[in-house]
């Protein structure tokens, strides 16, 4: 099979900076790419590098896009090289087609950090969202300690007002490996002391830095609340590295970087994966794909990071 392969920059600036332990983020940027075949049919794929997640950097994915001829054959295609997960995940997803299990999926509702949390959660809860996750390690931990007090209670306040009580809210808090050791043990004994059947902590996501594995291993033994692996294992070879130490808690995938749809939906075949898809702020190109692999691969009871639309 050969295809007419076309492509083209982007650049959109989020209606609201991300602020996270990473900094702060205020555009994406990345490439729409086009792939025709001989009978005329079209498939869509876009590149969304995350280069501080370990992805290649959009200038790199320029360079690989620019080096390539206009057409291709599918084993162009197969053989993009494992250091371009961006890349490989938009030219295979432009060959995929949509799933039907779309309409099975949850979605996780992002709570911006700090106390901007507060004015946005009822907004979001009332949007239907019930599973929420909230930055962490931006602020002060005395501080970011003091507002978890008032969103939970702010989050326990909205259900009991629900005429519905069987309402429940999942709340997942991601550090992006921002904190010591030190706070990582402090916010998980206070997550551990939430006894309530109507409010969850559902993980601490990448308490610590990728080069503290065992640290986070040792945790995840030692705690009741779970802990989520994200920015450690953003590509497949680092999930694999991870799964072989022993990681049996929740895998964070954001498709758009993890490399091969082909060759995930291998590892997830092959592993026991707890996996919650995650988004990288891609548009919707690469959100249809990225949907289509977390509605295949992703346990229904785990919603997905891909709530709120960031344009
Ligand atoms: O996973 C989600 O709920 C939304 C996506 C999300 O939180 C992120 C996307 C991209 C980079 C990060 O800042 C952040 C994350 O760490 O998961
Ligand atoms: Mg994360």
């Amino acid at each position: 099979m050969v295809y007419r392969f076309q492509f083209s920059p982007y650049s959109r600036p989020f209606k609201q900076p991300l602020k996270t332990h990473h900094g702060i983020w205020e555009k994406r940027e990345g490439i729409i790419l086009q792939l025709t075949d001989k009978q005329g049919k079209k498939g869509d794929g876009e590149i969304a590098p995350l280069s501080w997640f370990g992805s290649e950097t959009l200038g790199q994915a320029l360079e690989f896009c620019q080096q390539l001829p206009q057409t291709l054959t599918l084993e162009d295609i197969i053989e993009i090289p494992d250091n371009f997960p961006a890349c490989q995940f938009g030219f295979e997803s432009a060959l995929e087609e949509n799933s039907e299990f779309l309409s099975k999926l949850k979605f996780s509702g992002l709570l911006p950090s700090g106390n901007a949390a507060l004015p946005v959660f009822p907004t979001l809860f009332q949007q239907g969202f019930r599973t929420f996750k909230w930055k962490i390690a931006v602020h002060p931990i005395s501080e970011e300690l003091q507002l978890f007090q008032q969103l939970t209670e702010l989050i326990l306040t909205t259900i009991n007002s629900e005429t519905d009580k069987t309402e429940w809210v999942n709340l997942r808090l991601d550090a992006n490996g921002g904190l010591s050791w030190e706070e990582a043990n402090k916010w998980l004994s206070v997550c551990d002391e939430i006894k309530s059947d109507i409010l969850k902590i559902e993980y601490l996501e990448q308490p610590l830095s990728i080069e503290q594995f065992d640290e986070m291993l040792a945790l995840s033994r030692q705690y009741l609340t779970s802990i989520a692996l994200d920015e450690s294992v953003a590509t497949l070879s680092q999930i694999r590295d991870c799964y072989q130490r022993g990681w049996r808690g929740i895998f964070v995938i954001k498709p758009a970087i993890v490399g091969s749809p082909r060759k995930l939906r291998k590892l997830c075949r092959e592993n026991q994966i707890d996996a919650v898809f995650s988004s990288v702020f891609e548009t919707a190109v690469g959100r249809r794909a990225a949907l289509n692999l977390a509605a295949e691969l992703s346990h229904p009871k785990r919603a997905v990071g891909f709530g709120v639309e960031h344009w």
